[in-house]
């Protein structure tokens, strides 16, 4: 992967023994990037403008103008930050991080602190607390431009801006989210690897009742190929996001993010929008709406048995010897 005029080098990068080819990157102006986005293709979108009035949120523009929140952080004792669903807690589960609410100071002081053992992400939604000077630049961000990507493409609402702030070396594991995003990188440097939805049988999400729901069980350091034996077929799509880029990441498309080491702080902008109503069925189904009708299923059957414990007896009794 060629590092764009030195700004990162090779070492800085986690290196993974499975194959990794590079994202198409487009110019906003080129026809191609609203053809792949059209066909829910990722593609790295550079000259958008559409954060650059976020550029300067560094820590210390942030501590002065951010208001007097609180925010959602991640502390974590490895540079893992693996998400999890607090409201769908099963027993014996052991959440892998500790959400804590941190007003911003707090959070920049746990940051400067060099005696400090924890890792910390900052993974908030923008909302009407943030001070005057914060919402001047989110007005300005290029609304007019990814409100025509919504609507070229028909996509619902805008649903969330999430703000995150994570350090060098911190890792959000392979996922997929339900929602179309155009991730928007304000500043420092992020790679991203992403594996197209019909990879999902190499990824082994979590059970849909389980709090790592969307999260592939396969961890990408050690992975265990008795458990997980497709993951040896996985092949990923990758680049290195750096200030000003705009990843467009589609809904169902697997991701994994690492913050390059010795990289310093990466902030960065997610717009998740509601992705558009399922087309008119046609077969064979896409992996999209595989995926989406498994959902289902699984969320249909733990309705219908209740206790989560009985779902995998349920499958056994359907699958084992008759589809498998
Ligand atoms: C909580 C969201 C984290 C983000 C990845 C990253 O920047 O670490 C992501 O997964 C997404 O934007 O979908
Ligand atoms: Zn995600």
């Amino acid at each position: 992967m060629m590092a764009e005029w030195n700004a990162w080098t090779d070492d800085q990068l986690k290196t993974y023994n499975f194959p990794i080819h590079p994202l198409p990157i487009c110019s906003v102006n080129d026809p191609q990037a609203e053809e792949l986005i059209k066909e829910q293709k990722p593609v790295v979108i550079k000259g958008s403008e559409l954060i650059s009035t976020a550029q300067k949120w560094d820590l210390e523009y942030l501590r002065e103008h951010i208001g007097d929140g609180e925010f959602t952080v991640y502390e974590s004792d490895s540079e893992s930050f693996k998400y999890y669903d607090d409201k769908k807690v099963i027993d014996g589960f052991t959440p892998p991080m500790k959400q804590r609410r941190m007003i911003f100071s707090e959070f920049y002081d746990a940051i400067k602190n060099k005696n400090r053992t924890k890792k910390y992400y900052l993974q908030q939604p923008l909302n009407d607390k943030v001070g005057p000077q914060i919402v001047v630049d989110f007005i300005n961000f290029n609304w007019k431009w990814i409100k025509q990507q919504q609507m070229n493409n028909n996509w619902g609402p805008l649903t969330s801006n999430l703000l995150l702030i994570s350090e060098e070396g911190n890792v959000t594991p392979c996922h997929y989210d339900e929602q179309e995003n155009f991730y928007s990188q304000a500043n420092g440097y992020k790679r991203v690897i992403l594996f197209p939805p019909s990879q999902y049988k190499y990824l082994y999400p979590h059970p849909v009742y389980h709090p790592h729901d969307r999260q592939s069980q396969v961890d990408f350091d050690e992975p265990n190929l008795k458990l997980f034996p497709k993951f040896k077929k996985v092949v990923g799509f990758g680049t290195v996001l750096g200030p000003g880029d705009v990843l467009y990441l589609p809904s169902y498309w697997f991701h994994y993010f690492e913050t390059l080491k010795n990289s310093g702080i990466a902030t960065a902008i997610t717009f998740w929008y509601k992705a558009a109503p399922v087309g008119n069925i046609t077969y064979p189904l896409t992996a999209v709406q595989l995926m989406a009708m498994m959902r289902n299923t699984e969320k249909m059957i733990l309705e219908a048995l209740k206790d989560y414990k009985q779902v995998d007896i349920f499958w056994n009794m359907l699958a084992a010897g008759r589809y498998c």
